[in-house]
């Protein structure tokens, strides 16, 4: 009598096939890093046309020809996650690689390039820290995974790691030029009529410097820590200051918070917020909080939306212990603080403005 074999089911292929895909995601991400670091994006466009890989192998810098397949193997990659095509080469039967919207994002002198922000996450210094998350679970005594690493805070790394703290730096800067172009072409009814506007943590003041070219009327100040703002020059509507804004935010119309809240906890973001509110109670229109964050919907949104969302999240708890939150969680932190309203504009892809009135 004969075994009968079980096939495995089809369920169980699946099932395999979904580990494999997810367990292997990580290789999509680091294959986009090798294709940034090359600086193909840039070659493809400097070439003009869709280009062979014959024209890309020489073209690439320092990287053999008997690379060759190697190099085909690593775009067909990228290729199929969407950030090249191939296209037919005029006047001939080859196809060659062409740039798409978000690999031409990753060209370094894109003037939004996201080419230093992709080099900075995909540092090892922002990896590693995932290797010790059980760790981290386990232990009470860090604030985040990062911690158990690194034995620090990502702020502390900045400053002992200047190496990383510029990759960074570069990183979170390549954010402003896109929200700066959003808000003054889409959003200007929310920074309109405005005498002065305090952007809290605003770094060294790249956005702050956007909407005071946008707005000419409005008198802008960057408040961050000293090291981050000392010996900085403002201009005819720009200041810095330095200071802290669980001590104390100088009064103006508006106060603006991009990318603060998410770094703090439910009970430092109340803090953070009460200070904004001290800080426009002399406005006599009320003054309002801007806040550029993502308020997580999960019933809503597509599913990419929310899964970049709850990555985001993830990143959140990670390197800084923070969180993203949803509107029900918002709307807690604004009455909490001791606000009557609010307004949320989802104008900024999965970002939105959330205007934050007394
Ligand atoms: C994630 S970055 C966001 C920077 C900028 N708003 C942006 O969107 O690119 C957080 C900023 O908050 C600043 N910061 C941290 N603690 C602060 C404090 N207690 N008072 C003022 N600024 C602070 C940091 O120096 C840093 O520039
Ligand atoms: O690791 C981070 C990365 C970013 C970030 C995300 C998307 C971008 O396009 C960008 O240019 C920067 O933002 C952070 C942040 O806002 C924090 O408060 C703390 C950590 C991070």
């Amino acid at each position: 009598m004969g075994t009968i074999k079980q096939e495995p089911s089809s369920e169980l292929l699946e099932a395999e096939a979904r580990i494999w895909n997810q367990v292997f995601s990580y290789i999509n991400s680091m294959s986009l890093k090798c294709v940034t670091e090359l600086g193909i994006p840039g070659i493809i466009n400097k070439h003009g046309r869709p280009m062979t890989l014959t024209e890309l192998m020489e073209a690439l810098p320092g990287v053999d020809r008997a690379k060759a397949d190697h190099v085909r193997r690593l775009m067909r990659t990228v290729v199929h996650s969407g950030f090249f095509v191939l296209e037919k080469v005029d006047s001939s039967d080859e196809q060659g690689y062409w740039l798409t919207p978000a690999s031409r994002l990753l060209m370094e002198d894109h003037p939004m390039s996201m080419k230093a922000f992709l080099l900075s996450q995909l540092d090892s210094v922002l990896c590693e820290p995932w290797q010790h998350l059980s760790g981290w679970f386990r232990n009470i005594e860090d604030r985040t995974a990062f911690h158990t690493t690194h034995g620090m805070s990502l702020w502390e790394q900045k400053e002992q790691n200047p190496r990383f703290g510029h990759l960074f730096d570069q990183g979170m800067g390549n954010d402003t030029p896109m929200v700066a172009d959003v808000i003054a072409r889409d959003c200007r009814q929310v920074f309109e009529g405005l005498g002065s506007l305090v952007d809290v943590g605003g770094g060294t003041g790249t956005l702050a410097k956007a909407i005071a070219e946008a707005f000419p009327e409005i008198h802008c100040t960057v408040l961050d820590l000293a090291p981050i703002v000392a010996g900085l020059e403002g201009t005819r509507n720009l200041k810095y200051v330095e200071g802290d804004m669980f001590e104390y935010i100088p009064p103006a119309d508006a106060v603006l918070l991009k990318w603060i809240l998410h770094d703090w906890s439910d009970e430092e973001c109340v803090e953070i917020l009460k200070r904004c509110k001290e800080a426009i109670k002399s406005n006599e229109k009320g003054g309002k909080v801007v806040i550029i964050e993502m308020v997580v919907d999960d019933q809503n949104s597509d599913h990419k939306s929310v899964e970049t969302q709850l990555l985001f999240d993830m990143l959140m708890m990670t390197v800084v212990g923070g969180k993203e939150r949803n509107q029900k969680e918002w709307a807690k932190l604004f009455s909490d603080a001791g606000f009557t309203n609010y307004k949320i504009s989802p104008l900024l892809g999965i970002r939105s403005i959330i205007e934050v009135y007394p």
